[in-house]
């Protein structure tokens, strides 16, 4: 028997990774594998890019002087707690990078995988279903790139410094994590604790959209070779502000 035989791809591809989409609350699916190794390689190279861009990665300060142990940088429009600027006027007072065209493309697909998941066996409700309609006009206009390593993790928070109501689109390359996904009302229990390994995307929308959330804890020595990054995480968010 060849080696084919007795291996087959999908059989080597870590668990979960061809398992298709899953709802985790009404709005909010996880697509595990959703980009490729090449895709993730590309926007490795970018993720370079950016962070040689006019405004580098920084740990944002939250007001109470508590520093973030993820590092961010911005596209589109610079975050910083808690609002939106075009300025990094937190870090250097430099404009930030444009929003890319290419990842308007990529959030749309990424909603209509979410959203419309064909025959690919996830039973959607009623109202996660009726999100499909917002693919093809999805225009995000910000995206905050963050980078996990050294123990970075993200505390429990709500996406509210836009002005929309629009899905988030979040995309995951390197290590892996554990994505706490909770609900609107509280930062604590009710929430469903998800494994985003290099390549998933999650989209929260709808009733999930004002969803808490946060990342206990990154896995070190877990990003698959070929993902373009040997150690950390970067996560993508890209947003609707409903700014101008
Ligand atoms: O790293 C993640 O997957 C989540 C990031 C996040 O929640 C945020 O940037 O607001
Ligand atoms: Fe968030």
């Amino acid at each position: 028997m060849s080696d084919d035989a007795l291996f087959p791809l999908e059989l080597l591809q870590p668990e979960g990774h061809d398992a298709g989409p899953r709802l985790i609350a009404p709005g909010a699916i996880h697509v595990p594998g959703w980009l490729t190794l090449e895709q993730q390689r590309w926007i490795v190279a970018r993720f370079g890019e950016w962070t040689q861009g006019p405004v580098p990665l920084r740990a944002a300060t939250l007001p109470g002087g508590h520093q973030m142990s993820v590092r961010t940088v911005c596209l589109g429009w610079h975050w910083q707690p808690y609002r939106y600027t075009r300025e990094a006027t937190d870090v250097n007072g430099r404009p930030v990078l444009d929003f890319p065209d290419w990842m308007v493309r990529l959030g749309r697909k990424a909603l209509e995988a979410a959203y419309s998941p064909g025959d690919e066996g996830v039973e959607l409700d009623e109202v996660t279903s009726s999100l499909s309609g917002l693919a093809n006009q999805y225009t995000p206009d910000a995206a905050l790139v963050n980078f996990y390593n050294d123990g970075a993790a993200m505390g429990m928070h709500q996406d509210k410094d836009e002005r929309s109501s629009a899905p988030v689109v979040s995309l995951s390359i390197g290590e892996t994590c554990v994505f706490r996904f909770g609900n609107t009302k509280t930062r604590t229990k009710p929430y469903t604790d998800v494994e985003l390994r290099s390549g998933d995307l999650f989209v929260f929308g709808g009733p999930a959209r004002f969803s808490y959330h946060g990342i206990p804890k990154v896995l070190p020595g877990t990003a698959p070779d070929g993902c373009g990054l040997s150690e950390g995480r970067i996560n993508i968010t890209m947003r609707v502000t409903g700014l101008s």
